[in-house]
């Protein structure tokens, strides 16, 4: 079954919990949402107090993806925002198996974020605690990016090694996904699909959403 994941980065911000019923009432699976710190990635966006309050308005899973520098600090305080899945950068962790395990302990789902740079092989000692492995197939930061094709040389690298170890995780796609390649993504082994602005900026969200499921399965 594939998850789709609209990133809330492109609603509109003044009318965010709105913009949230209007993509969970549409049919989606999880609520994407992207933290940035100024640090890790060349853009601020959105933090805690603002995941308390959007919680009100959807019961769907928040997949909360962190592209901030040394996430242990913040985990605690996500997970009580509403949190369901974080999932933290291998490249902004010092001590990255420290930091699954923290976000573990507090009984929700931990996934590792890898940069289009950076190769699968940084995670060949925690794979087996992780949910989810998120593809970066953008350098992390903004959205609206074209979607790097070395994405699915990886994706496929990955499901191999997913398959090869008997694992569960799941594989999430992240940047520059379109109505167009959503298939190859799916086809190369991702089964959760986050899309900001090819979901947004449209102008029936429910109709994109079936679109992009039945462009996937
Ligand atoms: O994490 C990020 C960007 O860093 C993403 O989640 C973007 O928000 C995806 O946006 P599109 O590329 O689908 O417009
Ligand atoms: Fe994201």
């Amino acid at each position: 079954m594939i998850k789709l994941a609209p990133s809330i980065l492109s609603a509109d911000f003044a009318n965010l919990g709105q913009d949230i019923q209007m993509i969970d009432q549409a049919g989606c699976d999880y609520i994407h949402i992207d933290v940035m710190d100024g640090m890790f990635v060349p853009n601020i966006s959105l933090g805690v107090p603002v995941i308390k309050r959007v919680r009100e308005y959807t019961d769907k899973v928040f997949d909360v993806h962190l592209m901030i520098e040394e996430p242990s600090r913040y985990i605690e305080a996500f997970k009580n925002a509403g949190a369901d899945i974080i999932t933290v950068h291998a490249e902004a962790c010092k001590h990255l198996h420290r930091v699954v395990s923290l976000i573990k302990s507090y009984g929700i789902k931990a996934g590792v974020s890898l940069n289009p740079a950076t190769p699968i092989s940084v995670i060949e000692y925690v794979i087996d605690q992780l949910d989810m492995v998120l593809v970066m197939s953008v350098n992390p930061g903004f959205g609206g990016q074209a979607f790097i094709p070395s994405a699915l040389h990886k994706i496929n690298a990955l499901r191999d090694v997913i398959c090869g170890r008997g694992l569960t995780c799941d594989i999430e796609v992240d940047g520059g996904v379109t109505l167009d390649n959503v298939k190859s993504i799916v086809d190369a082994g991702a089964n959760v699909i986050v899309a900001g602005s090819a979901i947004f900026n449209c102008d029936d969200v429910e109709k994109r959403i079936k679109a992009f499921r039945d462009a996937a399965e």
